[in-house]
């Protein structure tokens, strides 16, 4: 490799926090801020766009939508939560007395005379297209006037880019788009002009299971289109650790719609360890809806798929859902129901086990068939090529099965002994984790096949997760140590939960003395550690020879991820 370019631009010198720009994107949630920053300025990381003439329609939901169930699905759905309910009933509060369970008949005589108290007209404005330019951008987007007028988009789905195939959905569409969220947080949040980025660094935090395209395409974002004099991504729960000061945790990071794991040790995330699930915050909050309802909900007008209820259910179950049995009976529960134009109409009613029932989905994941049947889990994919990067672990994988069959062949060595999964673990030249991948791969789908999986609970997830370590001592540490992160992770008493779960089913060989469930350590909001983390590690003596420059990814491109990368490329 020419390595010129490096040494006009060393890369020792030493980097300040103030000009360091910590970008965490996720599916509901931006977070940005300078390294220096306390805390990020977090956003609701979507765009409005005022819709053409006749053009086409496209409102990504702030909710992920309910889907129609069939009836058997239904009934499979009511009978899960019914099941649920009846084991509350035998369970009992933390000084050993039997909590009382409580039934939807209950919850909704007690909601029967329910009638909200009416307030003044509301000042609440939405934004009409003739009010906007060009974009309208963050919580501004909730008031974007639903009446056609606007396209929505949200570039993050699932915790990856949200590509589709509607209008706005291409690669570049979503790109442009990411550049205009960021470019208008840096400019107005954080009050940094464009034409001075050129002396800032950008530090991208990337979901732990990764798509090497959009990857490339992200870092040309920052260090081409928005003019970054320096960039380099870091995988969210490697991040996490370091925002936690752990050397060593099995991660668990709940977003608004995925939940990740994976095990991490000396800032390295165990390639076969990572586990994506098509589920988060927002089934929580659907499948909160779907309990109101069934418990008489008096809030009838109430349209999830409408972004200010949307908003709203969300707001209620933050504030009140949880996994304490401790708490138990009915709870008072108070909301305004706030419209532009009209009055204002405050709640109060009367919510049992239902706000126990619907976190409780994160172990019982048969009730988000409300949200879809097709959820799945992932792991890490094999990449497919770049002809930008030949020399990828593809054309590693390739060449040195070849020689190895050769070398075989050479020795006439009987057939039987080449099954892939033998293969991949003789290959020279690979890193080790990538060894892992393959023979699960070879176990699960073909290479370069998403390698799907099932859908598996919270605690399912983790269990598969630190199985699939590389050796026992590692599994023994990861069961000690469990790093809970992401907004989904602030349900009081989950940890708790978990804890009782995880007790039961770790294997007896590999039973830590103690396990530790972390949620927001130090204090820390769980859903900014990866940013904080992001932010510690990007002023660290040891990271400063992870930057790129632009000169050098002009020069280089792609390929330079792969010697720069904090991760295996
Ligand atoms: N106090 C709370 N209790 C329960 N859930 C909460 C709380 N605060 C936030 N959340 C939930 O956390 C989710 C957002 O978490 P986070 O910001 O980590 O997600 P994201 O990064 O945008 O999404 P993803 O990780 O899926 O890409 C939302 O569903 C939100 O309702």
């Amino acid at each position: 490799m020419n390595t010129s370019v490096t040494q006009e631009q060393p890369q020792s010198e030493p980097i300040q926090a103030q000009t360091c720009i910590i970008i965490h994107p996720g599916s509901k949630n931006l977070r940005i801020g300078r390294a220096s920053d306390v805390n990020p300025h977090t956003i609701l990381h979507a765009i409005a766009r005022p819709r053409r003439p006749k053009g086409p329609l496209h409102r990504d939901p702030v909710l992920i939508p309910t889907v129609v169930l069939s009836k058997e699905n239904k009934l499979q759905v009511d009978e899960t939560y019914q099941s649920m309910r009846s084991t509350l009933q035998s369970c009992l509060r933390s000084d050993g007395t039997p909590r009382p369970a409580t039934s939807t008949q209950q919850v909704a005589l007690a909601n029967k005379q329910c009638t909200p108290i009416q307030g003044s007209v509301s000042k609440l404005q939405l934004v009409r297209k003739s009010d906007v330019e060009d974009y309208i951008i963050g919580d501004q987007v909730l008031y974007a006037h639903s009446d056609e007028q606007f396209n929505v988009h949200f570039p993050f789905r699932h915790g990856d880019l949200n590509i589709h195939p509607g209008v706005g959905g291409s690669l570049s569409a979503v790109l442009a788009d990411l550049e205009t969220i960021w470019g208008h947080c840096i400019t107005n949040l954080l009050e940094i002009p464009k034409s001075e980025l050129k002396h800032y660094r950008a530090v991208l935090v990337i979901p732990d299971i990764y798509n090497r395209l959009f990857l490339k395409e992200l870092v040309g974002l920052l260090l081409i289109q928005l003019g970054f004099g320096g960039c380099f991504l870091l995988q969210d729960h490697v991040a996490a650790t370091f925002g936690a000061g752990l050397g060593a945790a099995c991660v668990v990071d709940l977003g608004d719609q995925k939940t990740s794991v994976s095990c991490v040790e000396d800032a390295l995330s165990q390639r076969a360890t990572r586990i994506r699930l098509d589920y988060g915050g927002s089934d929580i909050t659907q499948s909160f809806y779907y309990l109101l309802q069934r418990a008489g909900f008096p809030y009838k007008e109430c349209q999830p798929q409408h972004p200010l209820d949307g908003a709203l259910l969300t707001r209620i179950k933050e504030g009140y859902c949880h996994l304490n049995l401790d708490f138990c009976g009915l709870r008072d529960v108070n909301f305004v129901v706030e419209r532009p134009g009209i009055p204002t109409l405050r709640y109060h009613v009367k919510i049992g086990d239902e706000l126990l029932l619907a976190p409780l989905g994160l172990f019982n994941t048969e009730v988000f068939a409300l949200t879809g049947q097709e959820k799945r889990g992932q792991g890490q994919v094999n990449a497919p090529g770049d002809p930008e990067d030949p020399h990828d672990a593809n054309y590693l994988r390739e060449t040195s099965r070849r020689a190895h069959k050769e070398a075989l062949e050479n020795q006439s060595t009987s057939a039987a002994s080449m099954d892939p999964i033998d293969n991949s673990t003789n290959a020279g030249g690979q890193g080790e984790e990538d060894l892992v991948v393959d023979s699960l791969a070879a176990d699960a789908a073909p290479d370069d096949q998403p390698q799907q999986q099932l859908l598996y609970s919270l605690d399912q997830a983790i269990l598969h997760s630190i199985e699939r370590c590389s050796s026992d001592e590692m599994k023994r540490r990861m069961y000690s140590c469990i790093l809970l992160v992401g907004g989904g992770a602030k349900f009081e008493g989950l940890s708790t939960w978990l804890h009782t779960r995880l007790l039961l089913q770790i294997p007896f060989q590999f039973r830590p003395e103690q396990t530790e469930i972390i949620v927001g350590p130090k204090e820390m909001d769980p859903s900014m550690v990866a940013w904080k983390g992001a932010a510690i590690m990007s002023c660290l003596e040891s990271a400063q020879e992870l930057w790129i420059r632009p000169a050098e990814w002009k020069k280089i491109g792609v390929r330079i991820l792969r010697e720069r990368a904090p991760f295996y490329w």
